[in-house]
């Protein structure tokens, strides 16, 4: 850690001639929700492009990664797949929340209740302090289901919109044509990571004659908010 901290600091002075390789930046992003909506199906489908043969309740975490391009700059979209089953996560739960970059709450459109469950899993993530600038997203999952829907996309919009998040209807199973109605996973986690990107840009100043690498600013990273592990070479 002190290693990277200080090959930070001294990427922070060095001008245009003398640039190290360029860096990925990575974007923590913690996928919540009750066991069963879904969340290792998105997860995997956003990763590995399809959907999975088969899933087992999630122990822990799972990493997912997928390296994606904005602008023409490379960043480690990182996902936790975290578990839905209490017993298989109190262990973990503050590893979820440190240093996360932006929360995807999950439901399940055919069961009420993990719907009804979502006032809870906002309120672990303020019991973690979570701060409001972490940007959140709802998903409702498993549209290809639509004739057993228990939760409407009009319910779902209210909660949303009461929580100020965006809402996406989506399916991790079915396949994303064009004429699909419901979201595309992959538009999903994009949508969040050109979020991520806006509110983070890579190269924030220029003195003259000199292009100064600066991938968080000064304050954000004294309040500790956008922390270390979020980079790497
Ligand atoms: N029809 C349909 N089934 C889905 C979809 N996504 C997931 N499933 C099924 O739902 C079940 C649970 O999916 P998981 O992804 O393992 O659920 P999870 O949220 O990761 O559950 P935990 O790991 O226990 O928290 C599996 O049988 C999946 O095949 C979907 O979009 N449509
Ligand atoms: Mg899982």
């Amino acid at each position: 850690m002190a290693d990277m901290e200080s090959s930070l600091e001294f990427s922070s002075s060095l001008t245009c001639s003398t640039l190290p390789p360029p860096r990925t930046r990575i974007f923590k992003i913690i996928v919540i929700g009750d066991s069963g909506v879904g969340k290792t199906c998105l997860t995997y489908r956003f990763c590995a492009g399809k959907f999975p043969d088969k899933t087992e309740a999630t122990i822990g975490v799972d990493f997912r990664e997928k390296i994606i391009e904005i602008d023409g700059e490379k960043i480690k979209v990182q996902l936790w797949d975290t578990a839905g089953q209490e017993r298989f996560r109190k262990s973990m739960v503050q590893h979820y929340y440190r240093n996360v970059h932006a929360v995807v709450f999950v439901y399940d459109v055919t069961s009420a209740a993990s719907f009804r469950n979502l006032p809870a899993w906002i309120e672990e993530c303020r019991q973690h302090a979570l701060g409001h600038e972490v940007p959140r997203i709802l998903v409702g999952n498993k549209c290809d289901l639509r004739h057993a829907a228990q939760v409407s996309t009009e319910v779902a919009q209210q909660f949303a919109d009461a929580h100020s998040m965006p809402l996406f209807e989506t399916s991790a199973k079915s396949p994303q044509g064009e004429s699909n109605d419901s979201d595309h996973v992959e538009a999903i986690f994009m949508t969040v990571a050109h979020k991520l990107k806006s509110q983070k840009p890579l190269v924030l100043s220029q003195p003259a004659n000199t292009v100064t690498l600066r991938g968080r600013d000064q304050e954000e990273e004294q309040r500790g908010s956008w922390g270390c592990t979020c980079w790497r070479s």
